[in-house]
C-alpha cells in the first residue's frame, strides 16, 4: 500500500488535479495506493472567513459561499467530461452546499462560532475536493473509493486541535480495508470525528498528518507528500534566495525543521511514519520528474553537518526573574503548570545556571493570558519582592540550524554566533537541546532575513559570500573604484567566492539605490543624474533600514558630514571602509569612539589609503605594533601632489602650472590648498602618529608651511592666481636649494611623541631624496628597525591606486 497526499495548490484547479490523476495512475502500476486530498487551495481560509463573517452578523458570507460554490461547479464541470458524470456529481454539490448555507444561518443566527461548529464548516473544503476527484477517476475509467476519514479516524474532542486514539483508529482503517476492494480509496486530509461522530480537525496542514496516519495504520510501504516545491529546502526560499532542496533528511531533522517553520510539512507528520519506519518523500506534483526529500532513519550525513535553517516569527520571551528562585525546587513547575493551564503553547525554554530567570518563548498573541496566568500564580511572591512582575519582549523570531551531525562537530554553535554577531544581530536567547540536534537562536524579528541568509552562507554555500556596499562620493576615486569593482566581480566570485554588489551610490545631489541584486556597474552615471537627492542621514537610515547581511559603507568623499554617519552605521555592524581622512584627524577622542564601535560591534572601520593612498602603511604599521614592536620615529614624504610639484617644478613652468597639471592628473585633493598649505601632510602624519599608539590632536603637528598666506585667502581660483604672483617665491625656494644639489621635500616628521611637518632641502644619499613623480615613501625606525628603517615606497597619490587600497581595504572588511 503507498498514501499519496496532495496540499491544497495541488488540488487548486481542474488542470492541477489532471496532474494529480496522472501521477495517481502511475502509483497504481506499483501497487493499491490510498489517495488523501486536501481542500481547493483557499478553501479552508474562506470558510473560516465565512463563519466569522456569519458569526459577526456580517451578511457577505452568504456571497461568499456562492462564490465558493461556483468554484466546485467549474471544477467539476473541467473535470467531468460527460454530461452524465456532471449530472450525477451535481445534485450532491448542491446537496452540500444547501447544508453549508444552513449551517451558515444557524451561526448567523446565533452570532456565535464555536470551535466545534468551525471545525464542521472547515470540514466542507476537503469534502468537497475528496468527492470530485474520486468523480474525476471515475470518468477516466479508474476505479476508486471514497472513503471518510470521519470513519477512519478517531480523536478526541479537542476542536480544531483533535488528539488522534490511535488504537480506535487502527481498527476502523482496518475494518474499512477489510470490506474494500478497490485499489484507490480517495480520503478527505484534515478531518477527523470524535467518538460521538462529531467531525473534528486535526490542525492546519492537518492534511498531511491524515495521510500519515493513514500509512501507519495501514503498514504502508511509503507515504508521498506532493506539494508545490520539489522537497524541503535548506532555507524558506522567500528568505532565502539560494536555497535548496534536501534529498535524504532524517525523520528527526524534519521534524525539528518543520516544527521551526519549514511550511512544506506539518509537524505532526512525521511521529507516525517514524513509529513505523516508513520512508517518507516529500515531492512537486508541478516538477514529479524532481528527486525531492526523502525522510528516512538514516540518510547519508550532509557534507556541510546542518541539514537546514528554519525560522518562526511572532514569538514573545517571557522572562520570570528574581533573586527568591534561587535553589527554590518547583517554580519551574509552577510557571509552567500556569502556562498549560491558560492552554499556551511554550515553544523554547532557557534558563541560565544561576537560576535567577527562567525565560519561555510563546507566540505573541498569547502573552497577554501568559501575563495574567503567570502573575497570578506568583502573586505572593511578586507582593513579597522575590519575584518580578513577568517580563515580556515582543517582535522577536527564532532562527534555528537543524542537524543530527551536529552534536558530532564542535565548533557549529561558534560559527553561529560569531557569523550573527558580525552582522550585528543580536542573540536575546539561546536554547540547544542535549540532542544537540537544533541550536535555536531568538532574535529581533526584523533580523531574520539577514539572519537567515547570513547563515546558510555560512554553513550551505562555501561558494559565495554576499557583501553588500553603499558607495558615497562616485567622483575621481570613487569613479574609478566603481570600475574596479565591475571588472573584478566576476573573479572575486571565483576565486574569493565574493559576490559584491553595489547596492546604493550616492553623490552630493542623488542617491541611486538597487532595489534587487546590486546596480548595474556599467550604467549607473547615467541612473545616478536621474535618482532622487537624499541626505546623509537619510542614507545612513536606509543602509541601517535596508538591514542587509555583510554591509559596508564605503566614503570616498572628503566631506566631513559624512564622516558623522560612521558612528551609527558602525553602532548596527555596517563596516566603514574610508579614504576620507577627516575621521582619522578628528579630534583623538572621536578617532578612538570609532575604531572602539567597530571592535564592540564586531565590524571593521578601515582607512589603509588614508596616508600613502594604495600604499600598506597603515596596514605595517599595524602588523609591527601587534607583534610588540614599538615605534620611535617616522620620516616620510606623503604628499603625492607635493612630491609631484617639486619634482617637475624647476623654474621653466609657472609653480602654479605645475600645481594645476597635479590637480589635473588627479593627485590633489578636491580642494589643492589642503595639499599645498601641508594640512593634509599633517592630518597623515597625526594618522600614522595615533596608529602608533600616541594620543595627538592636530593641534601637536606643528606645520611649517612654505605658503605665502594670502594664497588662502579666498577661494581656489583665487589661490591660483595668487601663487603665479608669488612665482618669485617659489623660485627662490627652488634655486636656494639646486644650488647645493639638493632636491625640495615637503616632510612630514615624528619622533617622541613629537609630530611636524615641513619643506626640507634634501641632499643626495639620503634616504628620500630619490623619490620620483608622485611617489611617497615612510620609513619606520622601531625597536626592532633602530638603524636601517623598515621602509614603505611607491606610487603615493593618483585615483586608480587610492581606489585599489580602498577595494582592498573593502575586501578585508568583508572577509572579516
Ligand atoms: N586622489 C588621491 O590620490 C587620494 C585621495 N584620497 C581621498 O579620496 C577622497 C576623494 O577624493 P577625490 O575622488 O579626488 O574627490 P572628488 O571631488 O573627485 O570626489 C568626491 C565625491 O564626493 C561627492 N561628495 C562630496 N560631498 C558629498 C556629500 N555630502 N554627499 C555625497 N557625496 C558627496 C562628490 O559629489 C564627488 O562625487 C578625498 O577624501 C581624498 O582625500 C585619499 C588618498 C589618495
Ligand atoms: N592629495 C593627496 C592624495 C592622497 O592622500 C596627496 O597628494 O598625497
Amino acid at each position: 500500500m503507498q498514501v499519496l497526499k496532495f496540499g491544497g495548490t495541488s488540488v487548486a484547479s481542474a488542470e492541477n488535479i489532471e496532474k494529480v490523476i496522472a501521477i495517481v495512475t502511475r502509483a497504481l502500476a506499483h501497487g493499491p495506493v490510498v489517495l488523501v486530498v486536501s481542500a481547493l487551495g483557499g478553501t479552508t481560509d474562506a470558510l473560516i472567513s465565512a463563519g466569522r463573517a456569519a458569526a459577526s452578523g456580517d451578511e457577505s458570507f452568504r456571497q461568499a459561499l456562492r462564490q465558493l460554490e461556483a468554484r466546485h461547479f467549474t471544477a467539476a464541470e473541467q473535470l467531468l467530461p460527460s454530461f452524465e458524470a456532471q449530472a450525477e456529481i451535481q445534485p450532491w454539490l448542491t446537496a452540500q452546499f444547501t447544508e453549508l448555507v444552513l449551517l451558515a444561518d444557524g451561526i448567523f443566527a446565533l452570532g456565535e462560532l464555536s470551535p466545534r461548529t468551525l471545525d464542521r464548516l472547515m470540514s466542507y473544503g476537503e469534502l468537497l475536493s475528496s468527492r470530485l476527484v474520486v468523480a474525476a477517476l471515475q470518468a477516466r475509467g479508474v476505479a476508486a473509493a471514497w472513503a471518510d476519514s470521519r470513519q477512519l479516524i478517531r480523536t478526541n474532542s479537542r476542536f480544531s486541535m483533535a488528539l488522534l486514539e490511535e488504537v480506535a483508529t487502527e481498527q476502523l482503517v482496518a475494518d474499512f480495508q477489510a470490506k474494500t476492494t478497490e485499489n484507490l480509496w480517495v480520503a478527505p486530509g484534515f478531518i477527523a470525528a470524535d467518538a460521538e461522530g462529531h467531525t473534528t480537525t486535526l490542525g492546519r496542514g492537518g492534511s498531511d498528518y491524515t495521510a500519515a496516519i493513514l500509512a501507519a495504520a495501514l503498514g504502508a510501504e511509503k507515504l508521498e507528500i506532493w506539494t508545490d516545491v520539489s522537497g524541503m529546502l535548506t532555507a524558506d526560499p522567500r528568505l532565502v534566495r539560494s536555497a535548496r532542496p534536501i534529498a535524504r533528511i532524517s525523520y528527526e531533522e524534519a521534524m525539528e525543521l518543520s516544527h521551526f517553520g519549514a511550511k512544506v510539512l506539518y509537524a505532526p507528520t512525521v511521529q507516525p511514519v517514524r513509529q513505523r519506519g516508513i520512508p517518507m518523500w516529500i515531492k512537486n506534483t508541478f516538477a514529479p520528474q524532481d528527486y525531492g526529500t526523502l525522510v528516512e532513519v538514516a540518510p547519508p550525513p550532509s557534507i556541510g553537518v546542518v541539514r537546514g535553517l528554519s525560522s518562526i516569527g511572532n514569538l514573545a520571551l517571557l522572562n520570570l526573574e528574581g533573586s527568591g528562585m534561587v535553589g527554590v525546587p518547583g517554580f519551574s513547575a509552577r510557571l509552567f503548570a500556569a502556562l498549560a493551564r491558560a492552554r499556551i503553547n511554550v515553544v523554547l525554554i532557557t534558563q541560565s545556571s544561576s537560576e535567577h530567570s527562567i525565560c519561555v518563548g510563546v507566540n505573541e498573541g498569547d502573552v497577554p493570558a501568559a501575563q495574567a496566568v503567570v502573575d497570578e500564580e506568583f502573586a505572593a511572591e511578586i507582593a513579597a519582592d522575590r519575584l518580578e512582575p513577568l517580563r515580556p519582549e515582543t517582535g522577536l523570531a527564532i532562527v534555528a540550524l537543524v542537524g543530527d551531525m551536529m552534536r558530532n562537530h564542535p565548533g557549529i554553535s561558534g560559527r553561529l554566533f560569531s557569523a550573527l554577531g558580525h552582522n550585528g544581530v543580536n542573540i536575546r536567547a539561546i536554547a540547544q537541546g542535549a540532542s544537540e540536534r537544533n541550536i535555536s537562536t531568538v532574535i529581533r524579528a526584523a533580523d531574520v532575513r539577514k539572519a537567515i541568509n547570513v547563515l546558510h552562507e555560512e554553513f550551505f554555500e562555501a561558494t559565495y559570500k554576499q557583501v553588500n556596499l553603499f558607495i558615497l562620493g562616485p567622483g575621481n576615486v570613487g569613479g574609478k573604484l566603481l570600475s574596479q569593482l565591475a571588472q573584478q566581480q566576476e573573479y572575486l566570485r571565483d576565486k574569493l567566492a565574493l559576490d559584491l554588489r553595489v547596492v546604493a551610490i550616492a553623490n552630493s545631489r542623488h542617491c541611486l539605490v538597487s532595489d534587487e541584486g546590486g546596480l548595474d556597474l556599467t550604467t549607473w552615471p547615467e541612473a545616478l543624474d536621474k535618482a532622487p537627492a537624499l541626505s546623509l542621514p537619510e542614507l545612513t537610515q536606509l543602509i541601517i533600514d535596508k538591514n542587509l547581511r555583510n554591509s559596508v559603507f564605503v566614503d570616498v568623499t572628503a566631506n566631513p558630514a559624512a564622516a558623522d554617519q560612521y558612528a551609527p552605521l558602525l553602532a548596527k555592524s555596517v563596516a566603514v571602509v574610508a579614504c576620507n581622512k577627516v575621521a582619522a584627524s578628528a579630534a583623538y577622542a572621536s578617532y578612538r569612539q570609532l575604531k572602539q564601535l567597530a571592535r564592540d560591534f564586531n565590524t571593521k572601520y578601515l582607512f589603509e589609503t588614508n596616508v600613502g593612498a594604495g600604499l600598506p602603511v597603515i596596514g605595517t604599521l599595524a602588523d609591527l605594533t601587534r607583534s610588540g614592536d614599538v615605534v620611535r620615529r617616522m620620516q616620510a614624504v606623503l604628499s603625492g601632489t607635493l612630491n609631484f610639484v617639486f619634482n617637475n617644478y624647476d623654474g621653466t613652468r609657472p609653480f602654479a602650472e605645475v600645481v594645476a597639471q597635479a590637480q589635473a592628473e588627479g593627485y590633489t585633493e578636491p580642494d589643492p590648498r589642503l595639499d599645498l598649505n601641508g594640512s593634509d601632510v599633517a592630518r597623515k602624519i597625526l594618522i600614522l602618529a595615533r596608529e602608533a599608539g600616541q594620543q595627538l590632536e592636530m593641534s601637536d603637528v606643528a606645520n611649517e608651511s612654505f605658503l605665502p598666506a594670502s594664497c588662502l585667502e579666498g577661494d581656489v581660483a583665487a589661490f591660483y592666481k595668487e601663487l603665479a604672483v608669488h612665482e618669485p617665491h617659489f623660485r627662490a625656494l627652488y634655486d636656494a636649494a639646486a644650488s647645493q644639489g639638493k632636491r625640495l621635500k615637503f616632510v612630514a616628521q615624528y619622533a617622541d611623541g613629537q609630530a611636524s611637518v615641513g619643506l626640507q632641502q634634501i641632499a643626495p644619499g639620503h634616504d628620500l631624496y630619490e623619490l620620483r613623480g608622485k611617489d611617497n615613501v615612510v620609513l619606520f625606525y622601531t625597536d626592532r628597525y633602530p638603524e636601517q628603517p623598515l621602509v614603505v615606497k611607491g606610487a603615493g597619490a593618483g585615483a586608480e591606486v587610492t581606489a585599489s587600497g580602498v577595494f582592498a581595504d573593502i575586501i578585508r572588511a568583508a572577509r572579516l
